[in-house]
């Protein structure tokens, strides 16, 4: 594959509502469009880093710096032939998973438009539509999630994950089940936000039968995880813990979680999203996609990485109109069916981008060529 040109737009989207969690609120997403251009193709992806590091150590200042002196120079002066190679050659800088991601997501689609496949099928992928659920932010009062629940509900989502926090926790699932009854999918995503103090808590939630509890306690570890999976029958589901297959490995050993959340940004990208996948499936451990408040183009990622047979459960890949007034892809990522998206088998990511919609979000762009 010969590299001609990559692109870097920095962009700020501006979101439909305030998502709060545990660890702060986003009200404008900042995030790099990557463009990566050769041999009369274009492949695109995102860096899902945020603004500030209070998810992951990454801000979007740090995934520019890491792509632009240290992974940019490296794509230059290598010899890649598939998207592996480029997992192969970031695999000595440490971490700056986000950054890596978004050049390796942008090759996979350039490799998948130059071979004329979709994403979908150059990762291995299966299904030809996914079933989708939505992640709700937390809210001034429980009435107000009530009310977006009961909004989701209607256009059909297959998973409702709730944002909790010490204090904005147990009242808010009991509201749910007594609102919606006992029959809906329901989790709890905690972003690190408890510890092994709050064991009270975490067992009171045990009593409602969600699906999962994501993350209660911090993100760096997978030892209290473990400890507290063997006071619960609900299964713990990891997302900030996970880095890589290794960490999903010790992490299964352990006994840290019933379940994991690949985030393609995460992990460093679909090359280690699908070693992911493929470890878990060999241990019967499901997965679903997680979402970073993605644009239309990480969207388009997430749902490609979700056609493959282990991403069993909903993901929370929502409709792009839930969250921009408008997408950077034509027509933005919208549900073909009640809760589902459809995976697009054009070759690549299978959507165009709007271009007069990056011009109104685009804050900085810079140029790099061999
Ligand atoms: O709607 C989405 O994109 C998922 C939102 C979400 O839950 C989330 C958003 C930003 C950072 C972390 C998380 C998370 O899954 O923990
Ligand atoms: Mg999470």
């Amino acid at each position: 594959m010969k590299i001609e040109r990559i692109e870097l737009q920095q962009l700020h989207m501006p979101l439909r509502f305030r998502f709060e969690t545990s660890f702060g609120y986003t009200t404008i997403k900042e995030l790099i469009l990557v463009s990566v251009y050769g041999e009369g193709e274009v492949g695109h992806a995102e860096s899902v880093a945020m603004s500030a590091p209070y998810y992951s150590e990454e801000t979007t200042e740090t995934a520019w710096h890491m792509m632009e002196k240290f992974m940019i120079p490296k794509l230059f002066t290598s010899e890649i032939e598939t998207p592996e190679d480029v997992d192969r050659l970031f695999a000595p800088i440490r971490r700056n998973n986000m950054a890596k991601a978004a050049l390796e997501g942008a090759i996979w689609d350039l490799y998948s438009k130059q071979k004329g496949i979709s994403l979908a099928k150059a990762l291995g992928g299966e299904k030809s539509v996914i079933d989708v659920g939505i992640s709700i932010g937390i809210e001034p009062t429980v009435d107000q999630v009530l009310a977006k629940v009961e909004r989701h509900l209607g256009e059909g989502y297959k998973k409702i994950k709730v944002k909790i926090k010490p204090g904005f926790d147990v009242e808010v699932i009991r509201a749910i089940r007594e609102r919606f009854g006992e029959g809906v999918p329901l989790m709890a995503d905690a972003n690190s936000a408890y510890t092994m103090e709050h064991l009270d808590v975490m067992k009171e939630l045990d009593q409602y039968g969600l699906m999962m509890i994501e993350q209660p306690l911090a993100h760096d570890d997978i030892i209290d995880h473990a400890k507290l999976q063997r006071e619960l029958s609900t299964p713990i589901c990891l997302d900030e813990s996970i880095h890589n297959v290794d960490d999903a490995r010790k992490a299964i050993e352990l006994g840290s979680c019933g379940i994991i959340n690949i985030k393609v940004g995460r992990v460093g990208g679909l090359t280690e999203s699908k070693r992911i996948h493929d470890l878990c499936q060999a241990h019967d451990i499901p997965v679903w996609c997680g979402g970073m408040i993605e644009s239309g183009v990480g969207r388009a990622h997430n749902i490609a990485i979700t056609s493959l047979p282990n991403f069993t459960i909903p993901g929370d890949t929502a409709a792009s109109s839930r969250y921009w007034e408008e997408d950077i892809v034509e027509n933005g990522v919208e549900l073909m069916a009640p809760g589902q998206l459809a995976v697009p088998d054009s070759p690549g990511i299978g959507y165009t981008l709007n271009q007069k919609a990056i011009g109104n979000y685009v804050i900085r762009t810079a140029n790099f060529r061999p």
